[in-house]
């Protein structure tokens, strides 16, 4: 039984997600079905509050649970900063963009997550990113998440001092979710590794940007570069993300479909109406892991 580890100080301290533990009945309580008792919670991270918010009504649907999804409730809306669904034995939290934004929650959420006792937690990020050398709509499930020179490291920055953390993700979660995308339709999956980057313009070679300092000669030449060393996809959190989930314990998987294939171009310009059925291939994915561990699909 693997506990969530928290910071040496037991800091109780939390402003940002003033959700509280007794209105979510405790993120590993049973739920109200009963129907899945203290197994292991699941908690899914994406950029977007809309996302998080449809994700979670899809999962009250998937794991047929009683009540109307249209009537879930955000735990978080008393700040404005995330959005936050309790459906069952799984967390939907929305994160923003950009590692700072995502550390901040993860610091919120796993305080969260240790004072509701739970245990043995597999959290994944479903996100967006933009494809190197693969179709748009593949999902990426991530191997490594490196940084923008190709490292598998995430470096925190602490009292002027630089900590380098490892952004190892979880194997196993990694080939199991790679086995059931087989097992289904349309979503297209390889395992790879993933850039995170601190700039979605300049910082991942876009040319269409307010500044860009290189030619598309060197923008081509450094995604050459991140496909060699085996980057399948580009997106601006997984490595903070990897990192604080390996220094808590957390079993993490991250799972990002991508919206163009950027040895082809910058601009996102796929319609909207494709751009949301892509969306929805790591929700679709991620929730089969679930409802497999969950024993409700054998
Ligand atoms: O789709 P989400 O989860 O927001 O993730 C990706 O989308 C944003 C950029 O468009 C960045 O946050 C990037 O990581
Ligand atoms: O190209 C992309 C698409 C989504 N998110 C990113 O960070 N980059």
């Amino acid at each position: 039984m693997a506990p969530i580890l928290l910071n040496s100080m037991g800091n109780e301290h939390s402003d940002y997600i003033q959700s509280d533990v007794s209105k979510t009945g405790g993120v590993c309580e049973e739920s109200s079905s009963g129907q899945h008792g203290r197994g292991h919670p699941f908690v899914c991270v994406g950029g977007s509050p809309n996302r998080m918010r449809s994700f979670a009504q899809f999962i009250h649907e998937q794991l047929e649970l009683p009540g109307n999804a249209a009537d879930i409730r955000d735990i978080c809306e008393g700040t404005d900063r995330y959005s936050m669904y309790k459906v069952g034995p799984v967390l939907s939290v929305s994160h923003g963009m950009g590692v700072p934004s995502i550390s901040i929650m993860l610091h919120e959420l796993i305080k969260l997550l240790y004072h509701a006792r739970c245990r043995d937690v597999i959290i994944f990020r479903i996100g967006t990113s933009g494809g190197v050398g693969l179709p748009a709509g593949t999902v990426v499930i991530t191997d490594k998440a490196v940084d923008s020179f190709f490292r598998p490291q995430f470096e925190q920055v602490v009292l002027g001092k630089v900590i380098i953390r490892s952004t190892e993700l979880d194997e196993d979660v990694a080939q199991e979710l790679l086995q059931y995308s087989s097992e289904l339709p349309d979503i297209p999956s390889v395992i790879g590794n993933t850039m995170c980057t601190h700039d979605f313009y300049e910082g991942q070679g876009r040319l269409d940007g307010a500044l860009c300092s290189f030619s598309t000669e060197e923008k081509l030449e450094y995604l050459r570069k991140a496909s060699e060393a085996g980057v399948r996809n580009i997106e601006m959190e997984s490595t903070v993300f990897a990192a604080m989930c390996r220094v808590c314990n957390l079993k993490a998987a991250v799972v990002c479909v991508t919206l163009l294939n950027r040895f082809e171009g910058d601009q996102i310009s796929t319609p909207h109406n494709v751009l949301l059925e892509y969306q929805q291939r790591p929700q679709c994915l991620v929730a089969h892991f679930i409802k497999k561990h969950l024993g409700l699909i054998s």
